[in-house]
């Protein structure tokens, strides 16, 4: 039986993200074609050698003709770029969606770049790792994974309702929620994170005798797991930074505050105010658990994954 929900797809950006779609689509024969685009001949090459797609250009426009639903996979700060450049070949009625980290910003810069007569319906998946580029993805990325969808006030609901399915079929779990609260949301569950991590290892990285030695010889405690998230791509998450500044330093104001009394409470001894701390943030973690969300990043194998950086 044909699991077909739309007969040809464009993928614009073909990273781990945009990659992860074209093998799960693959996988689940969601669509009956599937065009990729990305910005650079080299990581085009790349997707053709993995097969990735049916047809395949460094032209933006020239994918998206056609298309019945076209994603857009690009790190934030392009994705108006993008809009500009696909808006005068988009199919009259396509679904026009992104999977971008921040929802605001790329709202207000791709909706009045795209023709009224499309359905442009920004969405996130709450799924990734640290790695970036065609070879970092695979099909079960997104299975059990949330994907938030944050539609706009005329968003048509069949249009909606479409999108929410091919998500489900990709193996996530679809919830809709308004941009701003988003953003503030996302600020404190994967923004704030990422830079506290990205602080913690600058910080150790500049303790130069440190870093040459103990740091990497004794990695397997906490550090560690800091080291993962602050190997992440640095231009997605430097136009995560640019891109959601309001409720970044809103979120860092406030844990700026709690840290200067976690500092306080070690300062006067005040081991009282810590064990309180330290029993309410685990409680948290048991929270997730019993909500049966997944705690750690599962691994699928991807050990020896390559990470890919520069330019992609
Ligand atoms: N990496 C992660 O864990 C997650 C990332 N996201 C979001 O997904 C988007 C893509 O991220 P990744 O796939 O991780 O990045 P990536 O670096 O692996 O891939 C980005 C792709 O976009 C292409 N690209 C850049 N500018 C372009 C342009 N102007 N036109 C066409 N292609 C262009 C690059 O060549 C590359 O193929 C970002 O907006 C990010 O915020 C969302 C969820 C998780
Ligand atoms: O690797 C990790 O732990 C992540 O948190 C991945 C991630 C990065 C950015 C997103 O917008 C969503 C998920």
């Amino acid at each position: 039986m044909s699991n077909i929900h739309f007969e040809k797809i464009a993928l614009i950006g073909i990273g781990l993200i945009g990659s992860s779609l074209a093998r799960v689509i693959r996988r689940e024969g969601l669509a009956g074609s599937i065009a990729i685009a990305t910005r650079s001949a080299e990581t085009l090459k790349r997707a053709e050698e993995l097969g990735l797609g049916d047809s395949y250009t460094t032209d933006n426009a020239e994918a998206v003709g056609d298309s019945d639903l076209v994603i857009v996979s690009v790190p934030v700060g392009s994705s108006g770029l993008v809009a500009l450049e696909i808006a005068d070949n988009l199919k009259s009625g396509a679904i026009v969606t992104d999977v971008g980290s921040t929802k605001a910003s790329v709202i207000a810069q791709m909706q009045p770049a795209l023709p009224t007569s499309v359905h442009f319906i920004p969405g996130h998946p709450l799924a990734g790792t640290e790695y970036s580029g065609p070879d970092a993805g695979f099909a079960e990325l997104f299975t059990n994974r949330w994907c938030i969808l944050t539609p706009l006030p005329e968003t048509d609901p069949e249009a909606l309702a479409k999108l929410a399915a091919f998500w489900e079929a990709c193996g996530s779990r679809v919830d809709r929620m308004d941009p701003q609260h988003h953003d503030l949301v996302l600020a404190i569950v994967s923004h704030l994170p990422h830079l506290i991590a990205y602080n913690i290892v600058g910080t150790a990285s500049d303790l130069e005798q440190v870093t040459k030695s103990e740091v990497i010889k004794y990695s397997a405690s906490g550090f560690r797991d800091f080291t993962r998230l602050a190997s992440s791509d640095p231009t997605m998450w430097r136009d995560v930074c640019l891109n959601n500044k309001d409720a970044i330093l809103e979120m860092l104001g406030r844990f700026s505050e709690d840290l200067a009394s976690l500092q306080r409470s070690i300062r006067w001894g005040d081991g009282d105010a810590l064990f309180e701390l330290f029993t309410r943030t685990r409680a948290v973690r048991r929270g997730i658990i019993e909500a049966g969300q997944e705690v750690d990043a599962p691994d699928f194998g991807r050990q020896a994954a390559v990470s890919r950086t520069g330019s992609n």
